[in-house]
């Protein structure tokens, strides 16, 4: 059986994606895979548990922004973001999935990861960055989508919420979708109820555009 496909999860919270993520691998929905590491940018995130007490365990790390800022005087955000890289690209992963992750990217994190060198030092082909996101394309991009897509609900703007796993550019969850999936709202009902129908839509999806998209760059035959 070729090496598993590697993994890296990038979290902030909860790590309820990152949870289904865990319970998929190695299953018929996500074949012949592990997660190498999962990278919080918050120290507190109970996904870092989550991996911890995955069996087997999960390596985790966190590196905040402003601990990082604070503990690196005149070291700026694009450091941080560069640092990110440095650690992701040390795993040498297949793909990189952002499963609630709260930091805005920035090219010093992006531009490595699309020109990764071979140990003879020529380019070879990028690790794709996917995200998770709690809207529709365009519709509600950015932070608080949830609460913005039920608000606007309210108003009678829109009568769908939804959620999409996209490919990570520089602008935000501006990159093309993977998978898209509508979410209606039901008039009525609360947020707690819409958004515990929309983490299920979540849940899935993510596992779908991650065996999608590793299988683009290292196909579970090979
Ligand atoms: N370059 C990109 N970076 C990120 C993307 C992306 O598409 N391109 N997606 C986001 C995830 N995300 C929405 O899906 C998102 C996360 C966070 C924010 C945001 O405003 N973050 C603030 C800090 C907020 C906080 O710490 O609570 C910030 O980074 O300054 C917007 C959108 C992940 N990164
Ligand atoms: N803009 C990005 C964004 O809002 N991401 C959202 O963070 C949550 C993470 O939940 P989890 O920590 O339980 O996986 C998810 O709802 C995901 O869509």
């Amino acid at each position: 059986m070729a090496s598993p496909r590697k993994l890296i999860v990038l979290i902030s919270g909860s790590g309820t994606n990152l949870q289904a993520l865990i319970d998929a691998l190695n299953t018929p929905r996500l074949p012949n895979a592990t997660i190498s590491l999962v990278l919080s940018n918050r120290k507190a995130a109970y996904g870092l548990t989550r991996a911890a007490q995955a069996d087997p365990p999960i390596r985790t790390a966190s590196l905040a922004l402003q601990p990082y800022l604070k503990s690196n005087p005149g070291k700026t955000r694009d450091d941080y973001d560069a640092e990110v890289a440095k650690i992701v690209l040390n795993e040498e992963p297949d793909i990189v999935v952002l499963a609630g992750w709260m930091h805005i990217l920035g090219d010093k994190f992006l531009e490595p990861l699309e020109q990764v060198k071979s140990e003879e030092g020529s380019a070879r082909k990028a690790i794709p960055v996917i995200n998770l996101h709690p809207a529709l394309p365009g519709a509600f991009d950015g932070a608080h989508a949830i609460e913005r897509a039920f608000e606007a609900f309210q108003k009678g703007e829109i009568d769908s919420g939804g959620v999409m796993v996209h490919r990570v550019i520089k602008e935000v969850d501006r990159g093309e979708p993977v998978i898209v999936r509508e979410v209606p709202i039901e008039k009525g009902e609360s947020i707690e109820a819409f958004e515990e129908r929309l983490h299920k839509v979540e849940h899935e999806i993510i596992v779908q555009a991650t065996a999608m998209v590793l299988d683009e760059v290292n196909p579970v035959s090979s």
